[in-house]
């Protein structure tokens, strides 16, 4: 059930198993996998509301209208940036039941599988590896073998390395643009530079291809559409309660963290809850860092001087954060059925709504963009390969059919939008006081690494390159704010001046190996040092995916699930509590 009041859920006389702080893309998995076990009562506390009837959110289309400062983002706003030249840029994270993939631009892709097998090297739990995790890829995709304008589908990925019958709904593009589709296409032909790919998610992301979104029947998918679809919801053990903003989790012995406490008001009183079992963090990369802060556990001389008694030393809590950068490049063309015909248009942007409405149908079913491309840069020797192996990109392009964002009054557009997914540079998730309702400070130190600028520079420069092959011959007219004749110079300062997060921070509860100094969580996920904790959501990651990260969250959340059962098997007693105690291996 969905509760919105805690008198409501204390009517109900539970006690719960699992509580699952932060109803966003990987909570609602585990409390999904969670709750298929009967005997356990499962409880998640979600901060925002339902979303439900939002179109912002459901519309495909209508992505980049979702936020930032909405009702359902959290409004945050980033420190000032050394590498936008001091600038401070809004900071999406999606509040509300679903989290950040209720706001996301639904691009799913998994990353590459040296991706992967560096998680299993760095943690040292091959588990974490890209052939381990295939099972739980599969589990959270349903794959549709349809889309909205029935095209046929041959050619354009590769039914082999997809989920068909998992819960979340992956698609490909449901509204023709042939126009400039055919030109993507053909510039793959035309060099070696852009090669064509079948399938981005087969492990080798490298070259272009067709997009694959999490996008059902023309709406968008997000975790709480499809785990906490009705007839999971419905289950007597799984609950959720609404705005429930969890302040701290708090310890029932030491080193035992089984309790939260939350308010369902900024200004309201602070409610506990204790699980049986475990407390899963699943508050995403700028939530569970802050949580853990305020609860004392992190750096203790920092956590000190800010006046909260430190309980648990971490100090790598909020480290390690890292992002993905990119620019909004647009190229004026010569083509008539581009975005803004209906974006300038209030009767034809009324007509394609009463279509998306009516029957699921038009521009409005896809998001905008319909290929994009994994590419490498050459680092002309300067600098080591940021890439976690030679077959993973060090950017992206997201090709769209016209203007990201609201368009100029004339002229049609196209999009190649570059973005750096191999960054080098590492942010931070602080507190500055110890009121845990106040902002966190965020610095996701984008282009904070000369490596970083280099790489944006060579993708601008490749985004240039790619919009002067001979398939646009008469089609692109010019680029907008750099071209092909902008000197170094001219190109870095206009990649500081207009470059932006593409949200999706990582890392700032790192896995590390266990009884290692650094990182927040073992590599089963549990809190080091800690008992009835664990972390489930993208901060576990020790390095960001080279790609879109909502669906290795979704993966990694699968498996945390299953490591969760695992470790509850045995009549209660703890699996990890067990196999280090008698140094058994139980797996
Ligand atoms: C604008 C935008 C566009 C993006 N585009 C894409 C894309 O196209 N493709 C892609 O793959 N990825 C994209 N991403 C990134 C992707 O969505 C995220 O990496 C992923 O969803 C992170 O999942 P998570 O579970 O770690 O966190 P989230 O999904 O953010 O979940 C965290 C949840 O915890 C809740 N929470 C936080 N603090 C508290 C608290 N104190 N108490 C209670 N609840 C709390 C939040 O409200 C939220 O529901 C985008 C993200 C944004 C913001």
């Amino acid at each position: 059930s969905i509760i919105n009041n805690v008198s409501d859920l204390n009517k109900l006389g539970l006690t719960f198993d699992f509580i699952v702080l932060g109803g966003g893309t990987a909570g609602n998995v585990i409390a999904n996998r969670l709750s298929e076990n009967s005997s356990n009562q499962v409880l998640v506390l979600e901060a925002g509301g339902a979303n439900v009837g939002v179109l912002d959110v459901e519309v495909p289309f209508f992505c980049s209208q979702a936020t930032p400062n909405t009702a359902q983002d959290w409004n945050y706003t980033t420190t000032p940036q050394t590498g936008l030249g001091g600038r401070t840029i809004n900071y999406v994270r999606g509040f509300g039941l679903g989290g950040s993939s209720a706001v996301n631009y639904m691009g799913y892709t998994r990353g590459s599988k040296e991706d992967y097998d560096r998680f299993a090297t760095v943690t040292g739990d091959q588990g974490w590896s890209w052939n381990s995790l295939i099972p739980y890829m599969k589990k959270n995709e349903q794959f549709s073998l349809h889309t909205q304008d029935n095209h046929n589908i041959t050619g354009q990925f590769d039914p082999t390395v997809h989920g068909f019958t998992g819960i979340n709904s992956v698609s490909l593009p449901g509204f023709a643009t042939p126009e400039m589709s055919a030109r993507v296409l053909k510039a793959t032909t035309e060099s070696t530079e852009y090669p064509f790919n079948l399938d981005m998610n087969s492990g080798s992301p490298l070259g272009f291809g067709w997009v694959q979104t999490t996008i059902n029947n023309g709406s968008r998918s997000t975790s709480a559409t499809s785990y906490l679809a009705p007839q999971f919801i419905n289950r007597p053990n799984l609950h959720v309660l609404l705005d429930a903003r969890v302040t701290r989790v708090l310890p029932t012995a030491t080193g035992v963290f089984r309790t939260v406490e939350f308010v369902q008001a900024l200004t309201g009183p602070k409610f506990n809850l204790t699980a049986k079992k475990e407390i899963i963090l699943s508050a995403g990369s700028v939530g569970t860092p802050n949580i853990l802060l305020h609860s004392g556990i992190g750096d203790s001389s920092a956590l000190k001087s800010l006046g909260i008694t430190p309980l648990h030393n971490l100090p790598s809590v909020g480290k390690n954060m890292t992002d993905h950068t990119l620019l909004f490049l647009s190229f004026e063309v010569n083509n008539p059925n581009t975005w803004e015909t209906f974006e300038r248009n209030a009767t034809l942007g009324q007509q394609a709504l009463a279509q998306w409405t009516n029957s699921k149908t038009g521009p409005l079913v896809d998001i905008p963009a319909s290929q994009l491309g994994f590419l490498r840069a050459d680092l002309e020797g300067q600098f080591p390969d940021p890439a976690a192996g030679p077959t993973t990109p060090h950017f992206e392009f997201l090709v769209g059919n016209g203007f990201f964002g609201p368009p100029p009054a004339t002229g049609n557009y196209m999009s190649v939008v570059p973005a750096l997914v191999a960054p080098t540079a590492r942010g931070s998730i602080t507190i500055g006081s110890s009121d845990p309702l106040a902002a966190p400070l965020i610095n996701p130190n984008l282009l904070g690494s000369a490596s970083d600028s280099f790489v944006m520079r060579q993708a601008v420069k490749s985004a240039l390159r790619f919009a002067s092959l001979p398939a646009w011959n008469g089609y692109v007219i010019s680029s907008l704010g750099v071209n092909s004749n902008s000197t170094d110079a001219e190109l870095d300062t206009y990649i500081r001046a207009n470059a932006a997060s593409v949200y999706h921070l990582a890392g700032s509860a790192s896995m590390s190996p266990v009884g290692a100094t650094w990182g927040v969580v073992d590599p089963d996920l549990v809190v080091k040092g800690l008992t009835g904790l664990r972390i489930v959501d993208l901060s576990v990651v020790p390095f960001i995916p080279s790609a879109h990260t909502q669906a290795a969250t979704y993966i990694i959340a699968e498996r945390a699930a299953d490591l969760i059962k695992a470790a509850w098997a045995f009549g209660g007693f703890d699996k990890r509590f067990l196999s280090r105690r008698f140094s058994i291996s139980m797996e």
